[in-house]
């Protein structure tokens, strides 16, 4: 027989945004650090995603992926909040929320102010010591947009592909 009552184990919003912000890092061809973003309406409606990469036209086996050196991917990697704002092409981000996976830096901060992005869960912050990070959790204070760590569920998600 079917079941009649609802399912309670469904994931919940933040695990659902989180995990479409992590999935996006998997697309990253970045071999240190693959980020992911998510933008979502103040209704929960996904707005936009991105993850690290160099801009259209740059092609990944062209580019240097090297930390170091006088050419380096910091010359050219977009960022995946970066990315996540300039992909969505559909109008205002006031009021939304940006899901990534690892915390904004200055660059991005002030991208995320002046599009109106109000709110960002972040997991990863291992770059907190450094000025980026610590430049940029001024402005988004200065500027009022919130900031909360995304609370790890520990649940596995397994997706067969
Ligand atoms: N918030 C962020 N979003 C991002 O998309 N990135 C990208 C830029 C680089 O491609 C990579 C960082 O490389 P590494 O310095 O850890 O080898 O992640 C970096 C940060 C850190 O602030
Ligand atoms: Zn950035």
């Amino acid at each position: 027989m079917s079941q009649t009552t609802k399912r309670l184990d469904a994931i919940s919003w933040d695990e659902y945004f989180m995990g479409v912000a992590m999935l996006s890092a998997l697309r990253s061809k970045d071999p240190n650090t693959q980020v992911g973003a998510c933008i979502v309406s103040s209704d929960n409606k996904i707005l936009s995603m991105g993850y690290n990469g160099f801009p259209l036209g740059c092609s990944d086996d062209e580019y240097p992926w090297n930390r170091e050196g006088e050419d380096n991917k910091y010359f050219y990697s977009t960022h995946s909040e970066l990315n996540a704002i300039l992909n969505y092409r559909g109008g205002s981000l006031e009021g939304a929320k940006i899901y990534v996976t690892l915390f904004p830096c200055n660059e991005c901060a002030k991208a995320i102010i002046q599009s109106g992005i109000k709110e960002i869960i972040y997991d990863d912050d291992k770059y907190k010591h450094t000025q980026t990070v610590i430049a940029s959790k001024r402005m988004l204070k200065s500027a009022g947009v919130k900031t909360r760590r995304y609370r790890r569920t520990g649940r596995n998600v397994e997706v067969h592909m």
